[in-house]
């Protein structure tokens, strides 16, 4: 049985400062200078990453605040026009109203057959459309239907007796203002069918995500890989809606001698569209790349948390960094910009925590492909800390969607094998024992199994980054104690008077060894 010990979760990194010191003897703790405060750390770092505050979303919506460390250096000046245009590629129209909406939550049970999902119940697929829908500000869910289907890949998904029931409910009670009805994607056809038949707006999930997706990103990044994501739902809108003139026999026009019927202009008009888009992240990316370039120069280890959705990633990354700015939500794709905080392990090393987005099932793939950018900078760090809800009911199927999209972004294989696996909300599930080794079991909320989680990421961290802990002997006279001090991590310092020298414990990069013997030779 793991070892449950109450932490306190605030003042953490002065928890580990005092017990720092507290191991030294007094001659020892008096040459120490303070050890760096994780948040002058990242402050120093914030420098070099661009990490700036963030700013608000478009589309408003989900959640008002806007205060960690961004990484993306979206703060560089940059061309006035370049600016404008990507302001320009970021207004839209809304997707979803605005306002309270009173949600009717239809779900299409596939008993049997090839459209049946594996590993999962329907409840529990009822319970996270819930999430989403309860996710948007204003919006509840009135009334719930799991509703039986043999042909789910048909145009109007039920079979006509089920719809003409289905019909007859909704219409038949006021209170609902919306449906939405938990499929991925409808197509556009289907929707205005059944928008008709039921006479209020029925949304998808693809809709329903991208909206919390528009309300919840915060970075130019992020904005314009949900724009990105946004395209394929116009290209189906345009094919509809021409359609739709087609049949008033309009389709065929050539618009403004341009020899280009209105199809064509239209699809033209989004490749442009789309090809601006990937031009101005490419520009962020372009910048990130570089930032992370002296993000390793300045050699902080990087610990990437990643996991399903409303596991706890970003409650975690609070208990163990003491970062009081850090604000947890109770939402779906709460976090939608990659964000780094600097946190302290036991043996006072600085490490920076990437909180990163959360995975989600049946997530359309357009939207999972304009955030894998993002997701690659996971490729770039020392460790991986996999995070796990196991008082969620589905937490197998989400490890099992964490991990195949993991292994998606072709990360090598020394980051995959290396991952630390920890299981979070042991609170909610009293007695929790993990059945499988090497795992770590924690409540982030309540700050249990954390000192037991920073020494195995310590462990992992130290071997992962060629680091080691090594005893020099330096002269109090010479540079070299500071020098230390700069580049390494200097955890003890054991003075000899007699030889106007000092015996100094450090963890220190095979790098930083090399030009200290470099630097002072002998
Ligand atoms: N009981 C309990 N609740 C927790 C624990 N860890 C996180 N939570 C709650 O779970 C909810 C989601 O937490 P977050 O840290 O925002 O989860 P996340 O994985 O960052 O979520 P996204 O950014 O939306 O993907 C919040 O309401 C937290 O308070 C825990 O150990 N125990
Ligand atoms: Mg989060």
């Amino acid at each position: 049985m793991w070892a449950l010990r109450a932490l306190r979760a605030a003042g953490r990194g002065g928890a580990w400062l005092s017990r720092a010191v507290r191991g030294c003897r007094p001659p020892r703790a008096a040459l120490l200078p303070p050890p760096p405060h994780p948040e002058r750390a990242l402050a120093a770092v914030r420098g070099g990453l661009g990490c700036s505050e963030g700013r608000e979303g478009g589309g408003g919506g989900s959640r008002a605040d806007g205060q960690r460390s961004r990484a993306d250096g979206e703060e560089e000046p940059k061309d006035a026009e370049e600016e404008e245009d990507e302001e320009e590629l970021l207004r839209r129209d809304p997707l979803l109203p605005a306002g309270t909406q009173r949600v009717c939550l239809v779900h299409p049970e596939v008993k049997w057959g090839p459209g049946k999902t594996q590993g999962t119940r329907a409840e529990w697929q009822v319970a996270e459309a819930r999430a989403l829908v309860c996710t948007l500000d204003g919006w509840l869910v009135v009334d719930t239907m799991v509703v039986r289907t043999t042909t789910p890949d048909k145009k109007l998904i039920f079979g006509r007796g089920t719809l003409e029931q289905l019909t007859e409910r909704i219409r038949g009670s006021p209170e609902i203002t919306s449906v939405f009805l938990n499929v991925e994607r409808l197509a556009t056809p289907t929707k205005k069918d059944l928008e008709a038949a039921w006479r209020v707006p029925v949304f998808d999930r693809f809709t329903v995500v991208l909206h919390i997706f528009r309300c919840n990103a915060r970075t130019k990044e992020a904005r314009l890989q949900v724009a990105l994501a946004e395209l394929p739902l116009l290209r189906s809108h345009v094919k509809s809606n021409v359609a739709h003139l087609g049949g008033r026999g309009r389709s065929s026009r050539y618009t403004m001698g341009s020899g280009e019927s209105f199809l064509q202009l239209q699809q033209r008009l989004l490749r442009d569209r789309e090809a601006k888009i990937q031009k101005a992240l490419e520009r962020l990316r372009c910048k990130r790349r570089l930032l992370g370039q002296q993000r390793r120069r300045k050699e902080f280890p990087v610990v990437s948390v990643v996991g399903y959705t409303n596991c706890g990633k970003t409650t975690l990354i609070k208990a163990l960094t003491g970062d009081a700015a850090i604000q947890p939500r109770n939402q779906l794709f709460a976090t939608l910009d990659i964000t780094a905080h600097a946190g302290r392990l036991p043996s006072a090393l600085t490490v920076l925590y990437m909180d990163t987005i959360g995975f989600l099932s049946q997530l359309p793939h357009s939207l999972v492909e304009s955030f894998s950018a993002t997701l690659q900078d996971v490729a770039h760090s020392d460790l991986i800390v996999h995070v796990r809800d196991v008082s969620h009911p589905e937490t197998e199927l989400q490890k099992a969607s964490v991990l195949s999209a993991l292994w998606g972004l072709g990360l090598p294989d020394a980051l995959l094998e290396s991952m630390v696996e920890v299981h979070n909300k042991v609170d909610l599930v009293p007695g929790y024992t993990p059945v499988e080794p090497d795992v770590l079991a924690v409540s982030a909320l309540l700050g249990l199994g954390l000192d037991e989680l920073m020494a195995r990421v310590e462990d992992a961290v130290l071997r992962a980054t060629g680091r080691r802990t090594l005893t020099l002997r330096v002269r109090l006279a010479g540079p070299q104690l500071s020098w230390l001090h700069q580049e390494a991590t200097v955890q003890a310092v054991d003075v000899i008077p007699e030889a106007g020298a000092a015996d100094v414990k450090v963890i220190i990069s095979d790098s930083a060894y090399g030009r200290f013997r470099k630097l002072f030779p002998g």
